[in-house]
């Protein structure tokens, strides 16, 4: 769903539609993706009907159906679940999930001792840095998965078993793409949270770690926040939609005096410096709009992301290169220029495409890292 050209979140809070409260029992598998930044939860249901979130609302976006056909494990029929939080609100998190009773629907350790008995699949720097608070908290033990080999199988899960997940962005335009399973390998996943990784997919737990920038996600919101007094990252992304960044820009034509410079293939409107124009005017930061400043910083942020990740398509000769994290939020202005920065630089020979659950792939791996007898000794609690 489009508000204003940003997706209303994968989260619990915007449903709509009341329905009654489901049993506690019915949900079943929690996994979890503690990042940088934001937490993510996903949890299964048994019952498909089963779209309520912890108001008794129904949201149509905050879960994916799972059948026979494109489950990973064939006995399993239900609803995967989505809800996000913010880190730093970690507590917010750890109470969702105490009043889902959502933490005992790990893996039980049948011989463990009395308090080690409920397991969770966690993955993400905060599996390891939170461990003794969910121990604290809610008595359960993180298990941890490599956050790598989660991104992987997420992402692997979804551009197989979900149609449609992957599209294109270009010019105002999304175009679902059709995924070919025996022609999906070779894929470059770049993952845009606090920071970005790029990761060179060839099959099922084949994959390297290529490269990576510090320059992502948590960047685009830690300076916004500092130079805009934004109070949300969404306040900060709707703030690009009003703004021009040709206020603060230096644009190759206010260096060739409004020529392009059609000998390296630059027009006149190209970007030539990311903030250049704000060292030869005499202003303070006071003097431009918020709204001006956030949208070169995220053009800035994004262009960088998407030349990056052209240059390691490059490198290894991949044609396709899949977007994901929760930088992205499917706002039209980031897929755009993301997009543009592929096609520029690649001269239309690599094609940039995003993921529909993008934020929830290191999730959605740990929550099938679940071993299969684990699933089915759930089911049968
Ligand atoms: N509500 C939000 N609050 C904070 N950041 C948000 C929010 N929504 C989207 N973002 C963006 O998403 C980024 C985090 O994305 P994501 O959750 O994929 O990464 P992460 O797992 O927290 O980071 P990392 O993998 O680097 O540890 C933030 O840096 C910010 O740019
Ligand atoms: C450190 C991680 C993997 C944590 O998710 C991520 O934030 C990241 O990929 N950062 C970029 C680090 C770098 O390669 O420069």
């Amino acid at each position: 769903m489009e508000k204003d050209g940003i997706r209303e979140n994968l989260d619990e809070k915007d449903s709509n539609i009341m329905l009654p409260k489901p049993s506690l029992d019915e949900f079943s598998h929690l996994s979890l993706d503690i990042g940088g930044s934001l937490i993510k939860v996903v949890y299964f249901s048994s019952n498909s009907n089963c779209l309520v979130d912890d108001n008794g609302m129904r949201s149509p976006e905050d879960s994916l159906e799972v059948s026979n056909s494109n489950s990973n494990w064939p006995f399993l029929s239900g609803r995967l679940h989505f809800a996000k939080f913010e880190t730093s609100k970690i507590n917010d998190c750890l109470e969702f999930i105490s009043s889902k009773q959502l933490h005992y629907c790990g893996s039980r350790h049948h011989e463990a001792p009395a308090g080690d008995k409920n397991v969770i699949k966690a993955t993400g720097g905060g599996a390891y840095k939170f461990a003794d608070l969910f121990k604290e908290k809610l008595g359960v033990s993180l298990d941890k998965v490599d956050e790598m080999d989660c991104l992987v199988a997420g992402a692997n899960f979804l551009l197989k078993a979900v149609h449609p997940e992957a599209f294109t962005y270009m010019d105002g335009q999304k175009g679902y793409v059709q995924i070919d399973h025996n022609d999906l390998y070779p894929y470059l996943l770049v993952n845009i949270g606090s920071g970005v990784s790029m990761i060179k997919v060839d099959g099922d737990g084949k994959f390297e770690r290529v490269s990576g920038t510090s320059v992502g996600g948590g960047t685009f919101w830690g300076l916004g926040r500092l130079l805009t007094k934004c109070k949300s990252f969404d306040e900060l992304l709707k703030l690009s939609h009003q703004g021009n960044n040709r206020v603060i820009d230096m644009l190759v034509g206010d260096i060739y005096g409004g020529m392009d410079y059609s000998k390296i293939g630059l027009s006149s409107t190209a970007i030539a410096s990311s903030f250049g124009k704000a060292v030869s005017e005499n202003k303070e930061l006071e003097d431009y709009r918020p709204e001006d400043v956030s949208r070169s910083l995220l053009r800035m942020i994004s262009n960088n992301i998407g030349q990056i990740s052209y240059l390691n398509a490059l490198r290894f000769g991949l044609k396709r290169i899949f977007f994901g994290g929760f930088f992205i939020r499917s706002h039209a202005y980031t897929m755009d220029t993301i997009s543009v920065a592929v096609h520029f630089w690649s001269k239309g020979e690599a094609k940039a495409m995003f993921l529909r659950h993008e934020g929830f792939l290191g999730a959605l791996g740990a929550f099938m890292s679940y071993e299969k007898h684990d699933l089915e000794d759930l089911i049968a609690h």
